[in-house]
């Protein structure tokens, strides 16, 4: 039984950056608030995702842009990263894997910090194993929110339980550079971390199934991002599979590959997609299926358990797998758990302050590969399979001046989806060296739906890369 002080208003499962920022709001809201930990407070994305891998390719980035530019590429010359430079740099983006300051910052918002693995115990109970072997069982006066996010998939591949291949999280906790490292998968893990590995000195085979890299992006940005890798010396095999792989006594790793060659390898990273950490959180216990991702209304409520008491955000409920848009749901959500709780009205019409529209419309990415892209809505396929009429207008990034002064030669194309009975913009890509601080102009006017004939007065500095913005106006309106 619990005790009165296990008792909450709410109760959120997951410390990642989306159970935090949901927290933060309900309890801003009024509410009391219990967060439910296993790991580290701060999630996947502080120490195992978006932080260190970031933090991996950002002197890249900086060594690259040096690089492109005659003057500065001649003090650089031909000098290679310091790896242990890197690494350390890495290591501290990371925390050293220490949660103190995150746990420190639940503690000043108010919010109770419960460590252990919590399970949903039927409804609106969370039973939680704690680190000392005990259990408490915390009830939910209001709500649960389920914030668990996910885990690596892994292909069910012969050899593959035994061969300690590298997840996201090896590859980006690492603390030594393989020598020879083969990268699974062509989406963004996989393309980030053949980027940042190449700079740190591995030699990189990036075996990609299909038939393109990053295949929900428009096809010039895996077209430019392919180029940019195998420019780095990485080796990039498009419609390749690995069909078995083992490690031999000494260490290597051998893959098969359904081509009949064998690739060796000293690490081999199996950035082949993720899964909901949902399949030991008691699910069935609230009429839901354990190892499935947990669908939401716009509000955040699973939509498939009946009396609305349980709400599932960011990873887990597969509406985006994005950090920031998580973080968005959590502020949203949170603010909707509390307001249902107080009696206050909702705001529940599109872009309403209760609903997370942007997910079915307006979200951002960038992929920081090089070249980066920055991409926000949808690509020109999406918004025609979603019944709009559309026409994509495309600009070469390399006649802008801005970016001309940016990288002698730069290479890049930008392309904007207008919705042509609306005339807005739909959706934004931009390929290119130092576009994704670029991207929250799109966004604005993505997610503001703000009309061309507005844009035409937003005027970009000159000469900044931005100006690509006036390019594109000036090629639609022809
Ligand atoms: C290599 C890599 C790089 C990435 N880079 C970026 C990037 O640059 N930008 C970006 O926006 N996104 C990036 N992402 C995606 C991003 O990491 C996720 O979208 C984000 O972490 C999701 O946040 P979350 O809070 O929903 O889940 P998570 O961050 O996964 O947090 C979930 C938390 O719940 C805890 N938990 C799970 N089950 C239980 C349980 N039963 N009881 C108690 N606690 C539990 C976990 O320990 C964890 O702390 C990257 C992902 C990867 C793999
Ligand atoms: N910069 C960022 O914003 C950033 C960085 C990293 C990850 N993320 C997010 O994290 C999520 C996970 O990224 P991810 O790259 O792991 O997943 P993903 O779904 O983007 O890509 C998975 C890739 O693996 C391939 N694949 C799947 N199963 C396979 C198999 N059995 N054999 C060979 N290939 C296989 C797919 O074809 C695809 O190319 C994404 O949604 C991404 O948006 C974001």
């Amino acid at each position: 039984m619990g005790t009165e002080r296990d008792s909450y208003d709410l109760v959120v499962i997951g410390g990642g950056p989306t159970g935090e920022n949901l927290a933060d709001r309900a309890h801003a809201g009024g509410l009391s608030v219990a967060l439910v930990e296993s790991e580290l407070v701060g999630g996947e994305c502080s120490y195992w995702a978006c932080m260190p891998s970031k933090a991996l390719l950002r002197p890249a980035a900086a060594l690259a842009d040096a690089r492109r530019v005659a003057g500065s590429r001649e003090a650089v010359g031909g000098g290679r990263l310091d790896a242990a430079a890197v690494l350390e740099r890495r290591d501290a983006f990371a925390s050293h894997w220490h949660d103190d300051g995150q746990a420190q910052w639940l503690a000043s918002a108010g919010i109770d910090l419960v460590r252990g693995h919590g399970r949903l115990d039927g409804e609106r109970r969370v039973a939680v194993d704690t680190p000392d072997g005990g259990r408490r069982v915390l009830t939910a006066r209001h709500a649960v929110a389920v914030c668990t996010g996910t885990r690596a998939a892994l292909p069910d591949l012969p050899g593959l339980a035994g061969a300690r291949v590298w997840t996201s999280r090896e590859a980006t906790s690492a603390r030594a550079v393989p020598g020879r490292l083969a990268v699974v998968g062509g989406g963004v893990v996989a393309v980030e971390m053949a980027t940042a590995w190449r700079a740190l000195g591995s030699e990189v085979t990036l075996l990609v199934r299909g038939g393109r890299l990053l295949d929900r992006t428009e096809e010039f940005a895996g077209q430019l991002v392919s180029d940019g890798l195998r420019a780095a010396g990485v080796d990039v095999r498009l419609g390749a599979s690995v069909t078995a792989l083992r490690r031999e006594p000494d260490g290597t790793l051998l893959l098969d590959l359904a081509d009949g060659t064998r690739l060796p390898a000293d690490e081999a990273l199996f950035a082949t997609g993720r899964r909901p950490a949902t399949a030991d959180l008691g699910l069935d216990t609230v009429g839901l299926e354990p190892g499935g991702w947990i669908d939401t209304d716009d509000t955040g409520r699973a939509t498939a358990v009946p009396a609305g008491w349980l709400y599932a955000a960011g990873d887990v409920n597969h509406r985006a797998l994005l950090t920031h848009q998580g973080k968005y749901q959590g502020r949203i959500f949170g603010t909707a758990i509390a307001d249902r709780a107080a009696g206050r009205p909702l705001d529940l019409a599109p872009w309403g302050r209760s609903v997370a529209t942007a997910d079915h419309a307006a979200v951002p990415q960038v992929v920081f590969a090089d070249p980066e892209v920055a991409a926000v809505g949808r690509t020109l396929r999406e918004a025609r399979d979603a019944g709009l009429r559309v026409r994509a207008v495309d600009y070469d990034l390399g006649a802008v001046s801005g970016a001309a002064l940016y990288a002698d030669g730069y290479r890049g194309r930008a392309r904007a989806v207008v919705d042509l009975d609306r005339e807005v913009l739909v959706g934004v890509t931009f390929a290119g060296p130092g576009v994704a601080e670029l991207l929250h102009s799109a966004t604005v006017a993505v997610a503001g739906e703000v009309p061309l004939a507005r844009l035409w007065h937003a005027v970009p500095a000159y000469p900044t890369i931005s100006e690509v913005w006036l390019r594109l106006l000036e090629a639609y309106r022809g």
